[in-house]
């Protein structure tokens, strides 16, 4: 195994970060200015991810604020009906919102977010609200690039990985980069960074990895100067032409594989869910990067980020039918 994990846990992953309400476009194919009707999910990618790696079979809950509305009981309501652990989600009882995402489907290859997420309450978590007993009952804990992206969250993930190292909880670090959030472009660079850099795992599109480095990279270059610090697994997606993971002396590459698309989005979150499912069940580094490709090419093919996330099922059949591309 390429991560060595705390036996003996209640929970194999908590992630960090928002949890929000996705509207895809129903009457989809066509512009968000002429879409009238959308369907109402649970969104926000630490939230896909936690959800997607219950519905594979691991134990996992959440850390997150939500406003104290109907949309954050939509919220903690879902993620309980689907066995993800919501003890360690607080209320904001300061007015602030949770995250919208509207989701444009132009056609399969099209699509684009918009984001309302002006003064929301998932960028209000901070460090008090971090509850060390909750980092020690979990295996990993998965950290969201979007956390940092504004105080009280930023440092109340940084204080959560620092709490989470201290009792051998692994980290992953997900870039899961959203300009909108952000005021600068030298922020993304130095916070990503540090992040990145004590983490265990980095997982992130070349894209973002620019963002971090603030140019265009390349995948070597950047997996060995992550690798010199904490990191054991850096993780480069390239969409549909595959993903690469460097360790100190492998790089395993993955290619996609076929999906009839739907939409692009959502990819991602399946891809992290199918890639911890893999590591912590004791997988391969080959094999873990595979049953990431094909969850991220079932639900590139649903209207969902997150009811959309396979079973474990889903996933090994979906690799026994289909090829790489
Ligand atoms: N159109 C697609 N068809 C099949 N698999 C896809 C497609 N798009 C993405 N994937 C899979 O999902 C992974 C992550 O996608 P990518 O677009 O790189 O990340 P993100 O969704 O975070 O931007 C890819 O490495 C690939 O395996
Ligand atoms: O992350 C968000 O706030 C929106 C998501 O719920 C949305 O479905 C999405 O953008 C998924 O992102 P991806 O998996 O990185 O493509």
């Amino acid at each position: 195994m390429m991560l060595s994990l705390e036996g003996d846990r209640p929970l194999d992953l908590v992630t960090l970060g928002r949890a929000c309400i996705d509207l895809n476009a129903y009457d989809y194919n066509q512009p968000l200015e002429r879409t009238k009707t959308f369907v109402k999910y649970v969104g926000g990618s630490p939230a896909n991810i936690a959800i997607g790696a219950r519905r594979l079979g691991l134990r996992t809950g959440m850390i997150a604020k939500v406003s104290d509305d109907a949309m954050g009981r939509f919220v903690v309501n879902f993620l309980k009906e689907v066995g993800v652990d919501t003890s360690g989600i607080v209320v904001d009882h300061d007015g602030h919102k949770t995250g919208l995402a509207f989701t444009e489907i132009k056609s399969p290859t099209e699509c684009s977010i918009l984001l309302y997420r002006d003064e929301v309450a998932d960028l209000y978590l901070s460090p008090g609200e971090i509850h060390e007993d909750y980092l020690r009952k979990s295996k990993i804990l998965l950290i969201s690039g979007t956390a940092l992206s504004r105080s009280p969250s930023r440092e109340a993930a940084f204080y959560a990985a620092e709490v989470a190292r201290k009792h051998g909880t692994r980290i992953v670090f997900e870039l899961d980069y959203r300009a909108y959030t952000w005021k600068s472009k030298y922020e993304p660079m130095v916070y990503y960074t540090l992040m990145a850099r004590l983490a265990d795992v980095v997982i992130g599109t070349r894209d973002e990895y620019d963002v971090m480095e603030g140019g265009r990279g390349q995948d070597e270059v950047t997996a060995s100067q992550l690798l010199a610090y904490a990191p054991s697994i850096v993780v480069i997606k390239h969409g549909v032409d595959g993903s690469v993971a460097y360790t100190k002396d492998a790089v395993v590459r993955a290619q996609a594989f076929h999906a009839k698309v739907l939409k692009t989005f959502g990819a991602g979150d399946a891809y992290a869910s199918g890639l911890l499912y893999g590591l912590i069940s004791g997988a391969t580094l080959e094999r873990a990067l595979a049953l990431a490709s094909a969850a991220a090419a079932i639900v590139v093919g649903r209207h969902s980020s997150s009811e959309a996330m396979p079973s474990l099922e889903e996933v090994e059949s979906f690799m026994n039918e289909s090829r790489e591309r």
